[in-house]
């Protein structure tokens, strides 16, 4: 069935089992965007990330990916459904004891009847889109940080997924690896026409490859729009949120009593 949005979701509510923590989430994504989900920490982005792919179901609501409805899908069907979704999540680790080509096969030996020639063409193609051709024989221990997560998005694309879900992809890369991921990420958006959906607490670099953001608070979607939307935004909120400003509505200090009255002793018992 031709769907009009990649992932559209809606009026969904979820919580572990204590208080929830969606109350009325809407979105929706529209195919080949590359679509940023920000907010502070604890708001829910990883587990709405784990509600699209069907690991964990709503109290309410509808997720439909690529018009189909994950919520309610059986076992087979979601199985299938996942082959359409990449991930690449911070603790995606690399087979240790596989090569950098060994690593790329994987999903390919595991989830297709592709004869080993076939692999091979696909396996070296997603190699060179992440520029790492040349390191095939490589094992993961011999790599630095940054390569190992290039190699992890060429595992992860190895099967052309339809959607791409990014969970913190930048966290602990030093600055030229983390350059080299944020373009990487938009080109294979592009390239391999995807749609990207990207949950990072690296705001500059995020919303630079993205053409939608989303900012999750308090059990909602806050606020939605283009980056420039977002950046011209009316909420304080939003901009100290977008521009890492460290005092705004969310305030620097944590509250307390004026400080010349402590530093005076004034009101201090002991
Ligand atoms: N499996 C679980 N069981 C119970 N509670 C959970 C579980 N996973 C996450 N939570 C809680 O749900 C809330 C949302 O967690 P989640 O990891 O989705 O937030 P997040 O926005 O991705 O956070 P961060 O930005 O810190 O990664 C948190 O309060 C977290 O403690």
């Amino acid at each position: 069935m031709a769907a009009d949005e990649a992932v559209a979701i809606r009026d969904l509510t979820f919580g572990y089992g204590g208080d929830p923590i969606f109350d009325g989430v809407d979105m929706a994504v529209a195919p080949g965007s590359v679509s940023a989900i920000m907010g502070p920490s604890g708001t829910g982005k990883t587990t709405l990330l784990r509600l699209i792919g069907g690991q964990i179901r709503p109290q309410s609501g509808s997720v439909r990916v690529e018009g189909q409805e994950v919520t309610t899908l059986g076992r087979r069907s979601l199985f299938e459904l996942r082959k359409r979704l990449g991930m690449l999540f911070q603790s995606g680790a690399l087979f240790t004891d596989l090569s950098v080509y060994d690593n790329v096969a994987f999903p390919l030996r595991e989830h297709t009847r592709l004869s080993e020639r076939v692999i091979r063409q696909l396996v070296l193609l997603k190699l060179e889109a992440v520029g790492l051709r040349g390191a095939r024989e490589l094992m993961p221990a011999e790599l630095s940080g940054g390569m190992a997560r290039r190699v992890a998005l060429a595992r992860a694309v190895a099967l052309d997924p339809a959607i791409m879900l990014y969970d913190e992809p930048f966290t602990g890369q030093d600055p030229i690896s983390m350059g080299v991921l944020v373009t990487l990420i938009r080109e294979l958006n592009d390239a391999l026409g995807m749609t990207s959906i990207i949950v990072s607490h690296d705001v500059a670099e995020t919303v630079s490859i993205a053409d939608y953001a989303y900012l999750l608070a308090g059990g909602r979607v806050t606020e939605a729009g283009t980056p420039a939307e977002l950046q011209a935004s009316e909420s304080a909120w939003t901009r100290q949120f977008l521009g890492a400003l460290p005092d705004g509505p969310v305030p620097f200090h944590y509250p307390a009593p004026p400080f010349r009255e402590e530093l005076l002793g004034k009101g201090v018992r002991s």
